[in-house]
């Protein structure tokens, strides 16, 4: 039987190639891969579905594919409700609240905040007892204060770079973020042991990898 492994593209897939061949596993279609979506290891039972992160988690939960591989930002916005296994320790960013420098985080005010990711917004201000008005945001979120679309901004940062290229401020640090890894409930009841010796596999390349670092 081949285990089904979606793998988020971008990001997520490039820092993780590195991790999967340091377990053994051939990635040789992966790395060579043009416009094709699904791959197979040569040296082992698995296949790779290459897809967005929102839609990895769909496909956990319709158990269309075994494990995902995919960002804690991800699954904490789409609630997700499978059974996460291992943190690879890779994709590490952090969610802030970050704004022009005049914004005044303790005005009295309803504020508006842009983000890609309304859930952990709301969340994030529920626990501050703070009503705000969220708009979604599809990407180049730093825009969101600079135009006077939004007061702030939730989003990710990880090296600081596009925060200070655009003169915004951290105002408040939220949860930390990496790749994880992630099984449907189902699919770990029917291939306990193949799973269970896919994880284990990357298990001891993160514990290697920490030690060297
Ligand atoms: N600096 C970062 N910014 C955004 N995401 C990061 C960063 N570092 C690691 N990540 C992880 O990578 C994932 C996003 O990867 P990537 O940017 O390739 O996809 P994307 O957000 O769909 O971008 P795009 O829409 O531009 O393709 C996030 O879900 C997060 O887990
Ligand atoms: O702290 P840094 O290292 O600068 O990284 C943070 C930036 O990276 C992400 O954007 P991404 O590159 O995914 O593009 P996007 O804005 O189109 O989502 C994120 O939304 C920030 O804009």
């Amino acid at each position: 039987m081949n285990l089904k492994i979606a793998l988020t593209k971008g990001r997520v897939e490039k820092q993780v190639i590195p991790l999967l061949e340091k377990a053994g596993i051939d990635c040789t279609q992966l790395r060579n891969k043009k416009r094709r979506l699904i791959f197979n290891s040569t040296s082992q039972p698995f296949e790779f579905i290459l897809a967005k992160g929102p839609d990895v988690t769909t496909f956990l939960e319709r158990g269309v594919v075994d494990i995902g591989i995919v960002g804690s930002d991800i699954l904490t916005e789409h609630r997700n409700s499978q059974y996460e296994l291992l943190d690879l320790q890779t994709g590490k960013c952090q969610f802030v609240l970050a704004s022009t420098n005049d914004f005044d985080p303790d005005e009295p005010k309803r504020k508006i905040i842009g983000t890609k990711y309304p859930n952990i917004t709301k969340d994030y201000f529920d626990t501050l007892g703070q009503d705000v008005e969220i708009i979604k945001i599809e990407g180049s979120v730093e825009l969101a204060p600079l135009i006077g679309l939004t007061d702030a901004i939730v989003d990710i940062t990880e090296t600081g770079t596009t925060l200070r290229e655009n003169n915004l401020k951290v105002f408040d640090y939220l949860n930390k973020v990496s790749t994880r890894v992630v099984v449907n409930r189902m699919a770990l009841k029917q291939h306990p042991q193949e799973i269970f010796e896919f994880v284990d596999q990357l298990k001891k390349v993160v514990t290697e990898e920490k030690a060297l670092s």
